[in-house]
């Protein structure tokens, strides 16, 4: 299975001291040492708490790091093409690559934000919209072939093309969603990253929306997505595999199946209220709910950042980073508990979410 994005060991900060006053300005690490990849024609899932780094995660990987975030360390690769970075991070060519940035996003990358479709201006109609987007991608496109291109689009992916003479507030906000969604595919990116693209709609207008991004791939219009979402359940629906963040790291990545019915992190299956199996032979153990709240990102604890909420904490996970465990086929945990209980089964540690 060929790699379409390829992320390593990406960290990145929000300054709260962008004057440089402080030598040492305070930040806060909503994304600390991630590597992720993703292969050709899969969704990959992003799950976890508010707060934990999905959205910071999505700048990232979509080229859209604006300050005061920075990128402090790590490389991207996407469609074998390094991704500038913003702030450089350790790769000193990202650094004078990044005047790429404008070509590479929408091309290579595109991003569906949160609330995309309040993107869209009440004042000027869909068309104009599409305008508007492709002249920024493509300075020479006349309106009418832009009206065209989308047009053509609308229609391939059985979307009425007549929504381009709507004003917004005359289309439904689950129609208003696929359409920013198509428009934001139109120059047939490699990979769309979509951060929480279903919130705010309802139960029907979320599985059109999934619909649509299935579509977008089975008509080889991109190529992968990253699709994060708090609401791990839904992922069942699209992606194929899921990586579980919490506190800014990932701390599981799995098929879907497996993670959703079968999670090995303590923090995965308090999130699916799932049933633990310590050991053949021994007795269950069952955590109902996540107690306390995820730690603060200006000084997250030490060791396993989960290990203040872990009902199976040990001393060692106060103490030292957990490294990720094998616990199955492409299937990985970073916790000392899942170490200690799979000794023996994987034998070995591996870079998280590499597999
Ligand atoms: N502009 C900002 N300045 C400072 N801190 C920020 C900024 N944006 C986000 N953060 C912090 O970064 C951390 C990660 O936030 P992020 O929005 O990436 O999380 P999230 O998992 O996407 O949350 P949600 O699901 O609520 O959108 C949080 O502690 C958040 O408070």
């Amino acid at each position: 299975m060929s790699v379409l994005l390829e992320a390593e060991h990406i960290s990145a900060s929000y300054l709260l001291d962008e004057a440089g006053a402080r030598e040492t300005p305070p930040c806060i690490r909503a994304v600390d040492d991630v590597s992720l990849e993703l292969h050709e024609g899969e969704v990959i899932g992003i799950a976890g708490e508010s707060g934990c780094g999905k959205s910071t995660l999505a700048m990232v990987l979509s080229g859209t790091v604006r300050p005061p975030l920075q990128v402090t360390a790590g490389r991207l690769r996407i469609a074998e093409q390094a991704v500038p970075l913003a702030g450089g991070g350790s790769d000193p060519r990202a650094a004078s690559d990044a005047d790429q940035t404008p070509l590479l996003r929408g091309r290579v990358v595109a991003m569906l934000p949160q609330g995309a479709m309040n993107a869209l201006n009440p004042t000027l109609r869909i068309r104009d919209f599409v305008f508007d987007v492709l002249r920024s991608h493509l300075p020479g496109i006349t309106r009418q072939e832009a009206i065209e291109r989308a047009s053509e689009r609308l229609e391939r992916l059985g979307l009425p093309p007549r929504v381009l003479s709507a004003y917004p507030h005359q289309l439904s906000g689950g129609m208003k969603q696929r359409v920013v969604a198509v428009v934001s595919t139109l120059l047939d990116p490699d990979v769309l990253v979509a951060d929480e693209p279903t919130s705010a709609l309802d139960v029907t207008s979320q599985r059109m929306l999934l619909a649509l991004l299935v579509s977008f791939l089975e008509q080889s219009i991109i190529r992968g997505i990253v699709f994060i979402t708090h609401e791990l359940p839904l992922l069942r629906y699209i992606a194929q595999r899921i990586a579980i963040m919490y506190a800014g790291q990932l701390v599981e990545v799995g098929p879907t199946d497996r993670v959703l019915f079968a999670p090995s992190h303590p923090y995965t299956q308090a999130l699916m209220h799932a049933t633990i199996v310590l050991e053949k032979g021994t007795r269950r153990q069952r955590i109902k709910t996540v107690g306390g709240a995820p730690p603060g990102l200006l000084s997250p604890p030490p060791g396993c950042r989960f290990h203040p909420r872990c009902p199976v904490a040990m001393p060692i996970c106060s103490q030292s980073v957990p490294p990720a465990v094998s616990v199955g086929e492409r299937h990985d945990a970073a916790c000392w508990w899942v170490a200690g209980h799979s000794a023996g089964e994987a034998g070995a540690t591996h870079d998280a979410a590499r597999r």
